[in-house]
Formats: C-alpha cells, structure tokens, sequence
C-alpha cells in the first residue's frame, strides 16, 4: 500500500537518507529499527509530507502523493504518533480526540466508540486536561487520537519510550488487536527489539541513513538486527 522508491532525504546540504526502497502491504505491521539518529524519524516526517524528498518516489496504494501536503496525505488514511507524543496539554482528553477528525469529510465528526473499547481510561477520563495525565496515558491518547479518523497507515515513532511496563502492555494489546482486525498497516519505530518482532511482520534497519538489513520477522536473525543496534 506504501512504496517509497531510491529515497533521499535531506536537511540542508546534509544528506540523511540515502537509496531508500522500502514497502508496506495492506494490514501488514513493519518495523523500522536502528540506534540513534540513523535517520528513523526523518523517514516518517518523509512519509507523512513533513519533508520533501531530494529524489525518489512516494506512493500510496499506486498513485504517486511524493507532493502531496500533509493535509492531503492524512484525507488519504496516513496518521502520525510522533516521538514524545504531543498531546496538547490545555485541551482536554474529549477536545484532543476531536482534534483527531479533523482529517476526516465534514459529516464524519464522532468519535468512534472503538477508540474508548481500546482505551477504555480516556474515556472516564474525557474533561481532563492532556497535560494532567500520566506520560503513558498521554501515549494512549496520542495513539487514539491518531486512532479516531481510521487511517489506513499509521506510524508509531517509538510509542513505548519511557512507558510504564503496564501500558506498554496495553499498547502492544492495541497494536495486536489492530494487526488482527487487517485493514491498517502500522510502521513502527522502535528501540525495543523483543517489543518490535513480536509485533512486526516485516522489518528494515536503518544504518547511516541506508537499509542495512531487512526481512520477515519470523526468519531474520536477532543477531543480524543487533550488531546495527549496540553501540
Ligand atoms: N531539523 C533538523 N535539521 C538538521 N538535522 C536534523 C534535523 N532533525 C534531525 N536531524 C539530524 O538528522 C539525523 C537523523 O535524525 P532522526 O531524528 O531521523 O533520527 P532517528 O533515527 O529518529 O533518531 P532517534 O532514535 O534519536 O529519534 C540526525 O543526525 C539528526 O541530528
């Protein structure tokens, strides 16, 4: 359903991202690994329209969105949870998942009750502040947030760092039950390799901003994956 073809991605005159082909079919969960500053969050910015490709193509489902704006992209079914989260701390829990809609056509503006079976606490939680959860509800509502306009694709930039291990479990429950429902493919950027191929069936790692390595899940070799993850 995505496709990015020979990427290069800059900022500046300093090149980040280089020769990227990289794919993700319908309903599949890919994961993106690799240490620090390889270049894991400049590929979604790419995927999401934040950043514009030196060369190379973009396509969603066939039909090239290289420069299409972010806004068109996320009409298209493309959702971002991006690294730290994001929430908006003075708006509360209700008014960030409305935010949410805004990707979606004028008449489709609730929130759907799948959103509160997924994360049943936001939905006790509905008059609070953003700012006044916990860093790990605060994950569960950017991803509900996201969640909200059913997109098609949706990336995770490392939706488990400094999560308290039991919402880290919740969150992987969401990404399973998303994964078994099919009809949304999940880019996930992770450090945690166990959290990454238990829940990925495809995965890539980045290593100077190129594909080290990439495989199935199921037959890549832990140890191939680690030597581009310890310092
Ligand atoms: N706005 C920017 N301007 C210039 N360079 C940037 C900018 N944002 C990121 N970079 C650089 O681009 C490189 C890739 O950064 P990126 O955030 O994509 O890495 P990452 O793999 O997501 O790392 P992390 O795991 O730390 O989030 C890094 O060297 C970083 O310093």
């Amino acid at each position: 359903m995505l496709t990015m073809k020979s990427l290069e991605v800059c900022y500046g005159e300093t090149v980040i991202l280089r020769n990227i082909d990289f794919r993700i079919r319908e309903g599949e969960v890919v994961s993106l690994l690799g240490r620090n500053g390889v270049g894991k969050t400049t590929l979604l910015k790419t995927v999401i329209g934040l950043l514009r490709p030196r060369q190379g193509k973009i396509y969603l489902h066939d039909k090239e969105i290289t420069k299409d704006k972010p806004e068109q992209r996320a009409k298209n079914g493309i959702a971002y949870v991006p690294q730290g989260r994001e929430v908006f701390p003075q708006l509360t829990v209700e008014e960030n998942l409305l935010l949410g809609l805004e990707a979606l056509p004028k008449r489709e503006k609730q929130i759907p009750h799948e959103v509160f079976e997924m994360f049943p606490m936001l939905n006790t939680m509905l008059q609070r502040k953003g700012g006044d959860l916990s860093g790990g509800q605060q994950q569960q509502l950017a991803i509900a947030r996201a969640l909200v306009a059913r997109p098609k694709l949706l990336l995770l930039d490392e939706p488990t760092e400094g999560i308290q291990p039991n919402i880290v479990m919740e969150i992987e429950n969401v990404i399973r039950l998303l994964k078994a429902q099919g009809d949304m493919a999940i880019l996930l950027v992770e450090q945690s390799l166990d959290f990454a191929l238990s829940l990925a069936d495809y995965c890539y790692v980045l290593e100077k901003g190129a594909v080290a390595a990439e495989g199935k899940a199921s037959e890549i070799e832990d140890e191939t994956i680690r030597q581009y993850l310890t310092v």
